[in-house]
C-alpha cells in the first residue's frame, strides 16, 4: 500500500505520519515553501496521544511518484480546485482519491473530474493545527480518520488500506456507509462552526444563552432535514443527541472555523454553508438559519489583505 498525502498542514501532516510511524509508505505532496522546510527541519507531531519525530518523503510534483494507491486530499477547500492538476497524473495510473476535507460539497467536484469509481468517502474528527514551525500539535485525545467505498468496487482498495494502517496511532475506520457519515459530519460541523463563528463565541457560551443555543439548534434540524433529501437519512433524535453532545464540550472548545476567523485567516464558507444553500434550492427547500448564518459569514471568508 503506497499513500501519498497532498498537503502537510495539520490534518496531512497529522495523519500522514501517523500512518508513516506504522509503516506505511507515505509521501506528501507539498508546495516549494513546505518542501523546504519538511527536508529541512524534518516533521514533528506533538500530541497528547504520543510525539513523533521523523524525516519524511517529500515531493513536490507528481511525477516523482510512479504511482500510489491512495491520495489523501487534505487542503482547505478553498484550494481544492488548483490540486486538480496535480492529482490527476497519479488518478490517471491507478490511485483513488480519499479526501480528508470538511463538508460533502468536495465529492461533486473530485467525481466530474476524476469518475465516480476514483473517489472515496473520507472525513476525520480531530483537533490540530500547524505550528509556525511547521508542527502538526494535535490537542484533545480525538484522532479520528474514517474512510469508505462511495461505489462498491472501491471496497478492496478500503480493505487493503485498513490492513496497512491497522497498527497507526489513530482511530482508523473502515466505514460501510460512507456517504451518510460524511453527511453526518457535515450536518453538525456546518451549525457548529456557524454558530461558533458568526457569535464569536465558544460552545459553552452558546449554549449559555438560550436564544443563540436555540440557532444552534435550528442550524442542526435544517441540516437534519436536507441530508434526508439527500439521501442520507438520519435518526430522528440526531439532533437532541448532538446538543448534548456539544454540551458535555469542554468549555473554550471551538470550531476550527472560529479559530481560523480569529487568527485572519479565510475560512470554507462556501463549501460548509454554502453548499448547504445551494443544495437547498436545488432541493426546493428554506433552510432560513442556516441562510442567515451563510450571509453573516461569507463576508469574512476571504480576509481583507
Ligand atoms: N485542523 C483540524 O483540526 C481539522 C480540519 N479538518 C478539515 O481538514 C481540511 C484541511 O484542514 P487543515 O489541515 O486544518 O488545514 P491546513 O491549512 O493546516 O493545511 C492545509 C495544507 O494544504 C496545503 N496546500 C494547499 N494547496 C496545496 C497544493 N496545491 N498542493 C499541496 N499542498 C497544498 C497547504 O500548504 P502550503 O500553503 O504551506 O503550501 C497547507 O499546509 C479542511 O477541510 C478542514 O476543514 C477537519 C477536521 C479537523
Ligand atoms: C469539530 C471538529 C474539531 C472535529 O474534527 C472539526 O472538524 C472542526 O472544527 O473543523
Amino acid at each position: 500500500m503506497k499513500v501519498v498525502v497532498v498537503g502537510a498542514g495539520a490534518v496531512g501532516g497529522y495523519f500522514g505520519s501517523r500512518l508513516a510511524e506504522a509503516g506505511v509508505d507515505v509521501t506528501f505532496l507539498v508546495r516549494e515553501k513546505r518542501a523546504a522546510q519538511l527536508r529541512e527541519c524534518g516533521l514533528t507531531v506533538r500530541s497528547v496521544q504520543g510525539d513523533y519525530r521523523y524525516t519524511p518523503q517529500v515531493v513536490t510534483d507528481a511525477a516523482e511518484v510512479e504511482a500510489c494507491d491512495v491520495l489523501v486530499v487534505a487542503v482547505k477547500n478553498y484550494h481544492l480546485s488548483d490540486t486538480l492538476s496535480t492529482l490527476k497524473p497519479l488518478v490517471e495510473r491507478g490511485a483513488k482519491v480519499l479526501p480528508l476535507l470538511n463538508g460533502v460539497g468536495h465529492l461533486d467536484l473530485l467525481r466530474a473530474e476524476f469518475g465516480e469509481a476514483a473517489v472515496l468517502g473520507g472525513y476525520c474528527n480531530i483537533i490540530v493545527t500547524l505550528s509556525e514551525q511547521g508542527d502538526a500539535v494535535h490537542t484533545s485525545p480525538t484522532h479520528e480518520f474514517t474512510f469508505g467505498a462511495l461505489v462498491p468496487e472501491q471496497e478492496a482498495v478500503c480493505e487493503r488500506l485498513l490492513a496497512a494502517g491497522q497498527g497507526a496511532n489513530i482511530n482508523l475506520n473502515h466505514s460501510q456507509a460512507i456517504y451518510r457519515d460524511m453527511w453526518q459530519k457535515y450536518l453538525f460541523i456546518t451549525a457548529f462552526s456557524g454558530v461558533t463563528t458568526a457569535s464569536r463565541l465558544s460552545i459553552d457560551g452558546v449554549m449559555a444563552h438560550p436564544p443563540t443555543r436555540e440557532v444552534l439548534r435550528r442550524a442542526l434540524t435544517e441540516m437534519h432535514t436536507l441530508a434526508g433529501r439527500k439521501g442520507a437519512v438520519m435518526p430522528d433524535d440526531l439532533v437532541e443527541k448532538l446538543m448534548t453532545y456539544m454540551d458535555g464540550f469542554p468549555a473554550g472548545a471551538t470550531s476550527s472555523m472560529h479559530q481560523d476567523f480569529r487568527k485572519g485567516l479565510p475560512l470554507e464558507v462556501e463549501s460548509l454553508q454554502g453548499v448547504a444553500v445551494r443544495y437547498a434550492d436545488e432541493e426546493g427547500i428554506d433552510l432560513p438559519t442556516v441562510r442567515t448564518l451563510y450571509g453573516l459569514l461569507v463576508p469574512h471568508a476571504t480576509p481583507a489583505a
